[in-house]
């Protein structure tokens, strides 16, 4: 089954642009001969029977903690990673890796990298990085129309054009982030993967980096898939929620559906570790225990042996995935379809089974 509860307006449903279908990646630590030989130490299983939709002008959130596979993740969308089972769809069609894809479809997929800093060249100013870009997008920059384009595409993130003449330890994070964003608009991309794109950001920076994501997905339409381990900075962004844990994506739904009505007890746990504004709420709960080692993972639901609800057989079974609402949720103790839950969304169960 793939990815389809995007309807939550009860609107036609939009064709993906981008879709992972049942996508693993396992990764091999660097290896002697020797333990090649004794072949004793088994891979990282960094994603596992992941599937993820994005469409036109939806933000998608990835959430999880650290190391549960979002990096990965995002990785496969853009192609940087090839999955070693599963399909990377582009338009419905089957493209793979980087090296599979057109020059015009590498361009839909736009990309803002985790550390951002790192992602440009320090020796060259930010005109050349933006040049670089603006030459691999396929847009015509004969006349002198390079630097106009360098000046759109500045204004479009809201900075000023003297900004292309500094380099990039000239600038501070904010202003770096802004030009990422540029550089990958650079391409006209349907889709931008942004990986934790306001980690390291003070509040201020961060709500006004939220703020342009926002006013250049209304300007440019293009749909993001927004990836971090804080929901509450998930929560300002999305439309739809992928909660990922152990390199499962583990329930995914409409956000402001699984923000009230989380499903999964791991999406539970990690609404409940987020502090309240106000002080009359509850006091946030922690996260009891660590994740499991990709190389390790526990058999039966990776999540069990820090799961509350868990019980015997869910060391043994790892179970499949339910739609529960509006939310597709893989866990044994998720309240099923037909609970008051459930049918609260009775129109949205009809949209999803109609696009089944
Ligand atoms: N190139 C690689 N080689 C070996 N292991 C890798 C590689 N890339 C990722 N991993 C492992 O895969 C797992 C998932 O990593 P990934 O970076 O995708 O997680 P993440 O959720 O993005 O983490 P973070 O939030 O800390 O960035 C980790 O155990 C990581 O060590």
């Amino acid at each position: 089954m793939t990815d389809q509860e995007c309807n939550v307006n009860g609107s036609q449903p939009r064709r993906p642009v981008i879709e992972l279908q049942n996508v693993s990646k396992a990764f091999s630590s660097d290896r002697s001969f020797l333990d090649l030989l004794r072949d004793d130490e088994p891979p990282a299983k960094a994603v596992c029977d992941a599937s993820l939709a994005v469409r036109d002008g939806e933000t998608v959130g990835l959430v999880g903690e650290s190391g549960c596979g979002k990096s990965t993740l995002a990785k496969l969308l853009t192609g940087q990673l090839t999955p070693d089972h599963g399909q990377v769809l582009l338009d419905g069609t089957c493209v793979g890796g980087y090296s599979d894809r057109s020059p015009a479809q590498r361009r839909r997929i736009g990309v803002v990298f985790q550390h951002v800093r790192q992602s440009f060249d320090p020796r060259w100013p930010i005109s050349r990085s933006l040049t670089e870009a603006l030459d691999d997008s396929g847009t015509d920059t004969e006349d002198g129309s390079d630097l106009d384009g360098i000046d759109g595409l500045l204004q479009s993130v809201s900075l000023p054009s003297h900004i292309a003449d500094r380099y990039p330890r000239e600038l501070s994070g904010g202003q770096l982030q802004r030009v990422a964003l540029a550089r990958a608009l650079a391409h006209s991309p349907d889709v931008i993967v942004l990986d934790e794109p306001v980690s390291g950001l003070d509040m201020a920076t961060q709500a006004t980096i939220l703020n342009l994501l926002e006013d250049v997905q209304q300007r440019f339409g293009v749909g993001y898939v927004f990836i971090s381990h804080d929901l509450d900075v998930v929560q300002y962004l999305a439309d739809r929620l992928a909660v990922m844990y152990a390199g499962e994506i583990v329930e995914t739904g409409p956000a402001n559906e699984l923000f009230r009505h989380p499903s999964h007890p791991y999406t539970e746990a990690l609404l409940r570790a987020i502090p309240s504004d106000d002080p009359r709420d509850e006091h946030p709960t922690p996260l009891r225990g660590d994740p499991p080692d990709p190389a390790d993972r526990p058999a039966g639901c990776p999540f069990h042996p820090r799961c509350s609800a868990a019980t015997a057989e869910c060391a043994e079974r790892h179970p499949d995935f339910e739609m529960i609402g509006n939310a597709r949720v893989r866990c044994l103790h998720a309240p099923d379809a037909t609970s008051e839950h459930g049918s609260e969304h009775g129109d949205d169960e009809r949209a999803i089974s109609e696009l089944q």
